[in-house]
């Protein structure tokens, strides 16, 4: 018998209905519970001393989520003075937020140094940039070990055709910027791409950066990257990213290191997906159930201006559905689920066999707590919606408002 995340408790002690309700539809649901035990798996991966979780709050900056994380002994890495603040506002100090930027204005870099954060850079013109404007200061580079992975080609991050990082043929160019300015590189960093659940081509991009680190004797860090998969399909759920076997091939790569090196120095990696996806069920609402010559479709308030992932990357959810009247038919169809967005593309899933829906049923859209709510929009004049916690004492408080009419007006200026 397959149980759903509502038979299993993830809901606490509230209805997914009664959620709906109270908080508006759609919303976002996460479970304590869950985000808990995922920043343990990622803190006792290895027995390296000097091995720091970086959480990359790309993937989910609600500060309410990122004091749990904090609790849990996990740093940060961010992507922009708004991830800084934010990270902040959850609790976080300076020394345990690592900037890792693109392409970004003086203006920004200016307060990053400010806010006293490690900063690291992706290219040459961007290293200049940071020497001028702290010259004598401490900087990182993010290079590029020229290979990728990743779910999308949108999101591999590294190799030939990215943007991203600095190559290791250019360290000549690098060290005579940083004598230069006077800086010193203090870390080394890469981020191949998001979501592998294969270690092969992680670990041979944690070959290429050590290759480099040698060549640099005062670093204070090597950063390996994120990347690290979950399973978005039910059938694949048993077969996780193996984290002890993967801590156990970067113990020895990393004890082995230091020992050449001379010094144990820090190690870090920087986890999004992996830290929040699994934490949270998107809730939604059925609106209208239609015949549209073959298809059937079930139209619904999850558009995608509330989950991004399947329009853009062709993403797949695992999607349950909770109404009373599903229970009792225990009826399957084959369905295309859509949102309640202007363009024909904005399907959540396509050809599906779910349980046979009527209008008013609730659905939960499940792992969508990576690149969920942070990707969301007000496009259609839509409202981006509530996210509430389930606690691990099963209560539910809410950690995120839904966005008000006021909201959505607010920054606009009318004219005279
Ligand atoms: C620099 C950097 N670090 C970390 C991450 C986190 O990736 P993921 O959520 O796949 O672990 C990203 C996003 O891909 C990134 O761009
Ligand atoms: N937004 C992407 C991941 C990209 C991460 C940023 N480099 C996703 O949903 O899978």
């Amino acid at each position: 018998m397959e149980h759903n995340l509502r038979e299993a408790g993830f809901f606490g002690t509230m209805e997914p209905e009664q959620m709906t309700a109270k908080y508006g539809s759609p919303v976002y649901v996460y479970n304590e519970g869950i985000l808990r035990s995922r920043c343990r798996e990622l803190k006792q991966m290895v027995t390296y001393p000097h091995f720091v979780i970086d959480y990359s709050i790309k993937a989910n900056f609600n500060p309410a989520l990122l004091q749990i994380v904090k609790e849990e002994g996990l740093e940060v890495d961010v992507m922009s003075p708004g991830e800084i603040y934010l990270a902040k506002m959850a609790g976080y100090e300076p020394n345990q937020i690592f900037y890792i930027c693109n392409n970004v204005s003086e203006e920004e870099m200016c307060y990053a140094i400010e806010a006293g954060v490690t900063t690291s850079v992706d290219s040459l013109s961007q290293l200049e940039q940071y020497g001028r404007l702290n010259p004598g200061g401490k900087v990182a580079i993010r290079l590029n070990p020229g290979h990728g992975a990743g779910h999308h080609q949108k999101v591999v991050t590294a190799g030939k055709e990215t943007k991203f990082g600095i190559d290791a043929e250019m360290l000549h160019e690098v060290k005579e910027i940083l004598a230069r300015h006077n800086l010193a590189l203090i870390g080394l960093n890469q981020h191949i791409g998001s979501l592998f659940l294969d270690k092969e081509q992680y670990l041979k991009s944690v070959d290429s950066i050590l290759n480099c680190a040698k060549e640099f004797p005062d670093l204070e860090f090597v950063d390996f990257g994120g990347g690290f998969g979950i399973s978005y399909h039910k059938e694949d759920k048993k077969k996780r990213l193996d984290l002890k076997d993967l801590g156990k091939e970067l113990d020895e790569i990393m004890y082995r290191f230091a020992e050449e090196y001379g010094r144990e120095i820090i190690f870090r990696a920087e986890p999004g997906r992996y830290v929040t996806a699994e934490s949270s069920v998107l809730l939604g609402t059925v609106t209208a159930v239609k015949n549209n010559h073959e298809n059937k479709y079930i139209g619904t308030d999850i558009g995608f201006n509330v989950l991004m992932r399947p329009v853009l990357y062709d993403s797949y959810h695992e999607i349950e559905v909770y109404g009373k009247s599903v229970e009792m038919s225990g009826k399957k169809e084959r369905v295309t689920v859509v949102g309640n967005i202007c363009e024909s593309g904005d399907i959540l899933a396509k050809d599906r066999m779910l349980p046979s829906m009527r209008e008013k049923d609730v659905i939960g859209v499940l792992d969508a707590g990576a690149y969920g709510h942070v990707m969301s929009s007000n496009y259609n004049g839509r409202l981006r919606p509530a996210e509430v916690l389930v606690k691990e004492d099963r209560e539910v408080c809410l950690i995120r408002k839904r966005d008000t009419f006021e909201d959505l007006a607010g920054n606009y200026v009318l004219l005279p």
